[in-house]
């Protein structure tokens, strides 16, 4: 199975949104979409879902010789924020799983390893608007996972969770491409790309204007860091340094300490510098963990 983009545009009245985009994606491969705000990313997500149509050009999928216009029930699809329902995780799931098909004891079993798998599992029959943005990131992401899509579409798969859940996230996703899924992730997490990338389509004005292969893709070595010690008001300030990616705070209400536990991902290049300068303001490292490539 492979997908065929033949020379697609999307406008909504006068606005192009899309314009002439033309690509393959592959059987088994992951598809990374790059771009700025509004480059058109989620559009095409939904244009490969078949939620929308395109004003021109055509979205085709091509199975044993035979080409379908219109993409299946196997298209596995979590939106870019899940919104937020008067069903608790597992009644929503239940619910989307019915939908498609799936029996109660199929999705049971499912969900069950998922929810085990992000650390849900007690809170799963509690209501999801009760939930933290990455709580429902998670239960987003396991609908669309419901009855082993053979497209799976993720819009921000990363956003709102936690490290160790991006990691198991991307350990799964790994999985779900060893048996052959195609994956195509909007994104601009650089985690995403060096470790699931195949290719990576870069998106300017709805318009496709780069698509690296695999051998031009660059990955970056990066260093988990854990620190104790540091003020908010210095943590903040370190958040905006050269060769910090992402930098989170977690409260330590918990434990006597008054300030948080930060978790850092740097560039290893820039990491000597950074190490020395979180020293340098009073700042404890708990850990260093390098993630080379
Ligand atoms: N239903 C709609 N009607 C009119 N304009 C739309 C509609 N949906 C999307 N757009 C416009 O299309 C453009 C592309 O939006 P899209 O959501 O695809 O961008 P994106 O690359 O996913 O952005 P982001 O990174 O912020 O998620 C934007 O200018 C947006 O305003």
């Amino acid at each position: 199975m492979f997908i065929q983009l033949d020379r697609v545009s999307k406008r909504y009245g006068e606005k192009v949104v899309i314009s002439d985009v033309s690509l393959q994606i592959h059987q088994g491969e992951c598809l990374v979409l790059m771009g700025d705000n509004g480059s058109g990313k989620t559009t095409l997500l939904r244009l490969l879902a078949g939620l929308i149509y395109p004003t021109e050009g055509e979205v085709l999928r091509k199975k044993n010789g035979g080409t379908k216009k219109t993409l299946n029930r196997k298209t596995g699809y979590a939106i870019d924020r899940l919104p937020v329902t008067n069903f608790t995780a597992m009644e929503y799931l239940l619910a989307m799983g019915l939908m498609q098909g799936l029996s109660k004891k199929e999705i049971q079993y499912q969900t069950d390893k998922w929810f085990e798998l992000f650390g849900l599992i007690e809170d799963k029959n509690e209501q999801i608007a009760s939930y933290s943005k990455g709580m429902r990131q998670k239960v987003n992401i396991m609908q669309s996972l419901l009855g082993d899509p053979e497209l799976l579409l993720l819009d921000e798969p990363l956003s709102g969770l936690d490290r160790n859940s991006q990691r198991n996230l991307i350990q799964l996703l790994l999985e779900y491409k060893k048996t052959k899924t195609t994956l195509v992730c909007a994104s601009h997490e650089p985690y995403i790309v060096s470790e699931l990338a195949d290719r990576v389509a870069e998106m300017q004005r709805g318009k496709l204007i780069r698509l690296l292969q695999p051998e031009e893709i660059v990955t970056i070595d990066t260093t988990l860091v854990r620190v104790t010690n540091l003020s908010e008001a210095e943590a903040k300030l370190l958040s905006t340094a050269e060769g910090i990616i992402e930098l989170s705070i977690q409260s330590t209400q918990s434990k006597k300490e008054a300030e948080p536990e930060l978790t850092i991902i740097m560039h290893s290049s820039h990491s000597d510098l950074l190490l020395a300068h979180i020293l340098a303001q009073g700042g404890s490292i708990q850990s260093v963990t390098k993630e080379e490539k």
